[in-house]
């Protein structure tokens, strides 16, 4: 390492530490993490257990995200959205950045596996194998598909959550992951529009650089659709009740009015906005999950 990249990377403060981890981020995949907690039994959960879960899933995410880093330093410093990350920048050095990810990784993992239980450590595990390996070192660079089969990492929370209250898999819980993955692709692709010239400088084969803009808002269009139709399922099966089925049909056409609007405007001006969008949608929805387990009004059933 050069004497400057040694100063930058001595200069490194703990919010350099703080951004490795995607904050936001994995604030948000604990959130869907917690309601799978929630979810998985009536009443409320363990509290040691419900401790040590959010630690664990919430340290291997970080973990996940600080190798994100490392791994696309290059591309990073070539895109105007992430130039001045830590890594790109070099006030950390991928030594660092690595070093302070299997930290976390390791912590995280002892913690499930000790205090919660061995089938959410693995999957926690294969989680993050999922999203740094699989997704950031191999899909990234490969095919426009990439973040619809490497969102599935991401979707993982809320599976992780029930199998530390429960220890096993259960039919609810895969419901509740078929939403983030339904949700994923539109969330992407509405950023993606925005920072198209950004992906297609640096070689990266998102949607909108290999098939275009237009191709890509019709595909948005879809995906809300389907998710909109993924998040009737809950209801369908008894799951959930009045109040999620109400509270998700009005995100989900909120979602298909943005989808719509960005098909048919003939500039992007409406990407960003399609984006926060689904931050909020997913935040909400998630909530209107847990106030409906716990204030339930029951299905109506026509015999
Ligand atoms: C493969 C799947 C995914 C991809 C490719 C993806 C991509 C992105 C990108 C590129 C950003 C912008 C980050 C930035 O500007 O620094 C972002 C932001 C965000 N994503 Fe995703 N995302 C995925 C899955 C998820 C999941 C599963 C969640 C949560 C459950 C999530 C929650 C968020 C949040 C909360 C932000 C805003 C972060 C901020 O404002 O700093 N994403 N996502
Ligand atoms: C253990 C577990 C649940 C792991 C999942 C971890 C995780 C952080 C998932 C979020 C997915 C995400 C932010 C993808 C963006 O990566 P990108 O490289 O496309 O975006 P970037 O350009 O902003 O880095």
């Amino acid at each position: 390492m050069s004497t400057v990249t040694k100063a930058k990377a001595m200069s490194a403060s703990g919010r350099d530490y703080l951004e490795l981890t995607k904050p936001k981020v994995v604030a948000l995949l604990v959130l869907t993490a917690w309601v799978g907690m929630m979810l998985a039994q009536p009443g409320l959960p363990d509290l040691l257990k419900l401790f040590a879960a959010t630690a664990g899933i919430g340290l291997l995410s970080a973990a996940a995200a600080a190798v994100n880093h490392v791994v696309d330093q290059r591309i990073d410093a070539q895109m105007a959205r992430t130039y001045s990350r830590p890594v790109a920048k070099g006030r950390i050095s991928p030594l660092q950045a690595a070093s302070f990810a299997v930290a976390l990784a390791v912590t995280g993992f002892v913690i499930l596996y000790a205090l919660v239980n061995a089938l959410t450590a693995w999957l926690t595990l294969a989680s993050l194998f999922g999203y740094a390996v699989v997704y950031t070192m191999f899909l990234k660079r490969a095919t426009p598909q990439n973040i619809v089969i490497g969102g599935l990492a991401g979707a993982m929370p809320p599976l992780l959550g029930w199998t530390a209250m429960t220890g096993d898999i259960h039919g609810h819980a895969l419901l509740l992951v078929m939403i983030i993955f339904t949700w994923t692709p539109p969330h992407f692709w509405a950023l993606a529009i925005h920072r198209r010239d950004d992906y297609a400088k640096v070689n990266m084969p998102m949607l909108p650089v290999t098939h275009g803009i237009e191709f890509t808002k019709s595909v948005i269009c879809l995906y809300t659709v389907i998710l909109f139709l993924v998040c009737l399922m809950p209801y369908l099966v008894g799951m959930t009740g009045a109040i999620y089925l109400l509270g998700s049909a009005v995100l989900n056409l909120r979602f298909m009015q943005y989808a719509w609007k960005l098909k048919l405007q003939s500039d992007n001006s409406s990407a960003m906005a399609t984006f926060k969008f689904s931050i909020v949608h997913l935040m909400v929805l998630f909530l209107l999950l847990l106030v409906d387990h716990y204030f339930k009004v029951a299905p109506i059933y026509v015999s």
